[in-house]
């Protein structure tokens, strides 16, 4: 795509790159963004953004005090949120504007290089009003929080509990007498810890407690809760709020604390679409699941997918276009240096990133579409498609969390020492995305929910049951004995999916075993958690290899020849880097052979080398623009060492020639006068 910037001199080898490429770029891009027309409309809204003073920032923000940064932030949060407003309604109404929109997701990270202490506010506050209040409560506070007059976040996690929700310790306690809620803090590990833009922003919390009412507890639901005055923005009397740190990212995120001391709010301020608090007191359940009040986070597991894939394509753009126009050592004596690129073991780093990125987006606009049918079964009363999708978002969300993060950390790697300055934008994105993999469910934990899943999947695989559609493949290889091996695209699917049934069946063996020993079914599964987790995890990549290589076949049935082929050279990529990654697993699990295993080296390597003269088209048909990028090495222009200077001249300590300390310190030490 052109180049955001206007016409302006590109490196040369970045524009040999571009004319050596084998396919148009933009078809590409119309395929990640689903079609042409999504493609004209986020461009026109780029255009129309993009080119705000707003994004100017005289001084870089890493070389802000945490007090600047913050601030910085909020100004760039609250003129963001007017632009908006303002000017960009006009390109549809919530569908493409709603609190998560993809779009504006893409644009905010031009807006902030790190995080804007609104985001909870739109991404978990507003969500969890749509998801857990009545009609009549939505009514009441969403024009207030679509408006910013109340300005909220989602504070579950205490300090002493994170992952284990039903332990959480903060109170709420019902008092019939004047209809309210007495929120409380027992201990300092109640104290609420985390909630983005609590420290210093929201003026409301949705705060998680324990439930008592008529002297019993009935677990852990959300509320509303006002902390702040609305005109002043002094924390209310009972209320103890503040910032938790620094971290090692979302430094502007005013990450924060909250205890309670007998606060009290309204009956109404419980969410009551799934539970309620009658006037007496009497408590009435109207979840029939049970699990209905954990439904933001399953929203925000499937919204992360997407995010981590983005963050992914940004690092693998900035990594390639760097690749392609840094030079060093020789291959031959005496011959030019060759750009890094023409390494294999470089580009054995960086096509993978490629292929993932597109193997979560394509995997994520597939559980977008299954969501939304959960989604539509939920609104006419039925849950029976709950369990498997909360198994599935779990372990997508692990996985493509852990595997982008891992990635864009190799992308850091292969940019060399300038990947490790703040200016090339690399170290922010794993910040960013490394948090994505604690955050909204542990990885650990988020692959156990999967693996208890699908063990009682096994079970029922036993008991001649029908299964459900993502582990339909369990009957299929139910018997066991070896899967058979094919090195086409399909067998490897195959063969990832028997890998899946085969570390299953030894799970389930593995704690049958230990129950005989006498051991109670918990301890049995506790002790069996590593091989769990494993398991879990081969059923997510073999989900993961399936939706990526049907996807791309369906989205390129129509392409041009060219974006066929390489489109069918990244998912092949990606699938023997998986096999290769995994050699262990199908040589105890399928038939591969120590020359099949040859072959499949082989292949790769061939893949690389027919991949290697498109990856800068490829990564060019993220479409990126360098405000989004923020990158001194992955600018489109490929003006990498310029960038590179005028971003460390704007240090501040560039800005004098002697730094005071000289006098202070370095001049009394040279002169022995310390
Ligand atoms: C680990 C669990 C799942 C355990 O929950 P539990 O109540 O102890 O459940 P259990 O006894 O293990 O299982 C009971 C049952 O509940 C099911 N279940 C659990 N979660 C869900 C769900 N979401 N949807 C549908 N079903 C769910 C489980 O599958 C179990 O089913 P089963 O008994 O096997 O039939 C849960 O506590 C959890 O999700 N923990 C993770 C905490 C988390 O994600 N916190 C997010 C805080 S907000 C945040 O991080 C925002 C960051 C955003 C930003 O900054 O951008
Ligand atoms: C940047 C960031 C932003 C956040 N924003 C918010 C927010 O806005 N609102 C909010 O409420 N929270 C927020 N959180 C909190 C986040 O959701 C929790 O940190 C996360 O759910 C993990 O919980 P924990 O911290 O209790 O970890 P722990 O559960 O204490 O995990 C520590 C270790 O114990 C292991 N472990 C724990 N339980 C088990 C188990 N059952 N089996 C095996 N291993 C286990 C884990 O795998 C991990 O290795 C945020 C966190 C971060 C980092």
């Amino acid at each position: 795509m052109s180049d955001n910037k206007g016409v302006r001199r590109v490196n040369e080898d970045l524009a040999r790159e571009r004319a050596n490429c084998s396919f148009d770029v933009r078809e590409i891009t119309f395929l990640l963004d689903g079609g042409e027309n999504n493609t004209i409309t986020r461009k026109k809204i780029e255009d129309f953004t993009l080119t705000d003073e707003l994004l100017s920032d005289k001084v870089p923000d890493e070389c802000l005090s945490p007090k600047e940064k913050y601030e910085n932030a909020v100004r760039k949060s609250c003129l963001f949120g007017k632009l908006v407003k303002d000017k960009l309604l006009e390109f549809g109404g919530l569908e493409t504007f709603g609190p998560n929109s993809f779009v504006l997701r893409r644009i905010a990270d031009a807006f902030f290089k790190e995080i804007s202490p609104l985001l909870l506010h739109l991404g978990m506050f507003v969500p969890t009003i749509l998801g857990q209040c009545t009609a009549e409560q939505q009514s009441e506070w969403l024009p207030r929080a679509l408006s910013m007059q109340v300005i909220g976040t989602y504070a579950q996690t205490e300090l002493g509990h994170g992952t284990f929700i039903r332990g959480l310790e903060t109170t709420a306690t019902y008092d019939p007498e004047t209809e309210e809620f007495v929120l409380h803090s027992p201990t300092l590990s109640s104290f609420k810890w985390w909630a983005g833009g609590l420290g210093k922003t929201v003026n409301h919390c949705i705060v998680v407690a324990q439930l008592h009412t008529k002297g019993q507890c009935h677990g852990t639901h959300p509320f509303i809760v006002q902390i702040r005055d609305l005109e002043t923005h002094q924390p209310l009397p009972g209320i103890k709020v503040g910032e938790i740190g620094p971290k090692l990212g979302f430094n502007t995120a005013d990450n924060g604390f909250l205890g309670f001391d007998k606060y009290r709010i309204p009956r109404m301020n419980m969410m009551m679409k799934n539970a309620q608090i009658l006037k007496d007191g009497t408590y009435v359940k109207l979840d029939r699941h049970g699990k209905m009040t954990y439904g933001t986070m399953v929203f925000i597991r499937v919204m992360v997918v997407n995010e981590v894939a983005f963050n992914l394509a940004k690092a693998a753009t900035i990594a390639v276009r760097y690749s392609a126009v840094r030079r060093q050592s020789e291959k031959k004596p005496g011959e030019p240096e060759p750009q890094i690129l023409d390494y294999v073991t470089q580009q054995h780093k960086l096509f993978i990133c490629i292929a993932t990125a597109h193997a979560l987006q394509l995997t994520s606009d597939w559980l977008w579409r299954t969501f939304s049918g959960v989604v539509t079964d939920i609104k006419h009363g039925k849950t029976d498609s709950l369990p498997e999708f909360h198994a599935l978002s779990s372990c997508l969300k692990a996985i493509s969390t852990s595997d982008a993060a891992l990635l864009i950390e190799q992308c850091r790697h292969s940019c060399g020492g300038h990947g490790y300055m703040m200016s090339s934008n690399l170290p922010l994105i794993y910040s960013f995305v490394t948090a994505t993999r604690t955050y909204e469910g542990d990885y650990t934990v988020l692959l156990l929910q999967t693996a208890r899943f699908l063990i009682k999947a096994w079970e029922q695989a036993e008991a001649g049951k029908p299964l459900t559609p993502t582990v339909s493949y369990l009957t299929k290889y139910f018997k066991d004995g070896r899967v058979p091996w094919d090195s086409t695209s399909e067998g490897i699917v195959n063969a990832a999916y028997g890998v899946a049934a085969g570390k299953i069946s030894a799970c389930v063996k593995s704690i049958r075993n230990r129950v005989k020993t006498g051991l109670s079914y918990e301890d049995a599964w506790d002790l069996t958690t590593v091989q769990l987790v494993a398991a879990a995890e081969a059923h997510c990549r073999a989900v993961i290899c399936d939706v990526y290589r049907s996807e791309a076949v369906r989205l390129t049935e129509k392409s041009s020849p060219n974006v066929r082929a390489v489109m069918r050279q990244l998912t092949t990529l990606y699938l023997h880097y998986w096999a290769l990654e995994r050699i262990g697993d199908l040589l105890r699990y399928s038939a591969v052979s120590e020359e099949d295993v040859v072959a499949l080296q082989q292949k790769y390597e061939e893949l690389l080398a027919l991949i290697r003269p498109d990856a800068v088209g490829l990564v060019d048909a993220f479409d990126i623009r360098d405000e989004i990028l923020n990158s001194t090495l992955g600018a489109y222009d490929g003006r990498v060492y310029e960038r590179l200077m005028e971003e460390a001249l704007k240090s501040p300590l560039n800005a004098e020639p002697v730094n005071r300390s000289f006098h202070m310190y370095l001049k009394p030490l040279m002169q022995g006068k310390l």
